[in-house]
C-alpha cells in the first residue's frame, strides 16, 4: 500500500531535490489499467498542486507553488504526472500515465522569466525554449486512451513534466554560452 493515497496530503518533506538520481532516470510505463494504487498515487499529486496554489493551505504547510507535479519528484519510478492550472477563465487540471509527444509546432516559445521546479531549490536564469504547440497521447485516471491538444503556457508546463520522466531538467535546455540566446524559430510568449 502506497504512503500516497487520498488520505494522505504531500507536502515540501516529500518532494524529492535535484542530486537524488530518480530525477535522472527514464521512469517505467504505467500497465495499464491503473491499479487502485497508481490512481490513489496521482490524485494525491493533482492534490499537492491544488494546495499548493491555495495561499492559506500553502501558508499553513509552507508549500511551494507549482502547477506541475512528476511521479519522480515524489520518489516514484511510474511514468505519470499531474498539471492544475487556475486562471480567469476557469481551471484546467490533467492527471496522465505514460504520455506520448506525437505532434508539435515548429515555432517555439518560453516564459520571459525562465522556468521553476519544485526539485530545484534555486533560480536558474536562461530561456527554456519549448515547442508552442503540442499533441499528446497519454492515458487518463480510468485507464482510456486521451488525446490532449495543448498551446501557450499549458504547453510548456506539460513538456516540462513530460522531460522529468525522462530525466530530463529544464536547466538542460538553456544556452550554455548564452542563457538568453533563442533558436531561430522562437516568438515571446508569457
Ligand atoms: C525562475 N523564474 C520563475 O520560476 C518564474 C518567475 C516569474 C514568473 C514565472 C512564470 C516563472 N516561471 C515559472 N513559474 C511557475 N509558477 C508561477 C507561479 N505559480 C503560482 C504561484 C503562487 C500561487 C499560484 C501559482 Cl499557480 C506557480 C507556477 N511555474 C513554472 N514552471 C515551469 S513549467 C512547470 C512550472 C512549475 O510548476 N514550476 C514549479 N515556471
Ligand atoms: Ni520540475
Amino acid at each position: 500500500m502506497s504512503k500516497y493515497n487520498d488520505d494522505y496530503m504531500i507536502t515540501m518533506d516529500d518532494i524529492v531535490r535535484e542530486g537524488d538520481p530518480i530525477l535522472r532516470k527514464v521512469l517505467d510505463e504505467v500497465n495499464m489499467p491503473p491499479t487502485e494504487e497508481d490512481k490513489a498515487e496521482l490524485r494525491c499529486m493533482l492534490q499537492f498542486l491544488k494546495n499548493s496554489q491555495d495561499p492559506e493551505i500553502a501558508g499553513k504547510c509552507n508549500l511551494r507553488a507549482g502547477v506541475g507535479l512528476s511521479a519522480n519528484q515524489i520518489g516514484l519510478n511510474k511514468r505519470m504526472f499531474a498539471v492544475y492550472i487556475a486562471d480567469e477563465d476557469g481551471e484546467k487540471a490533467y492527471t496522465v500515465f505514460n504520455p506520448k509527444l506525437v505532434s508539435h509546432s515548429i515555432s517555439m516559445i518560453y516564459l520571459p522569466q525562465g522556468e521553476g521546479c519544485l526539485s530545484v531549490d534555486r533560480k536558474v536564469d536562461g530561456f527554456v525554449p519549448r515547442y508552442e504547440r503540442i499533441k499528446v497521447k497519454a492515458y487518463d485516471l480510468d485507464g482510456n486512451e486521451v488525446l490532449i491538444k495543448l498551446k501557450g503556457y499549458p504547453a510548456i508546463v506539460f513538456q516540462h513534466e513530460m522531460d522529468h520522466l525522462n530525466g530530463i531538467m529544464f536547466y538542460d535546455h538553456i544556452n550554455k554560452d548564452n542563457p538568453f540566446a533563442l533558436p531561430a524559430n522562437t516568438d515571446i510568449r508569457s
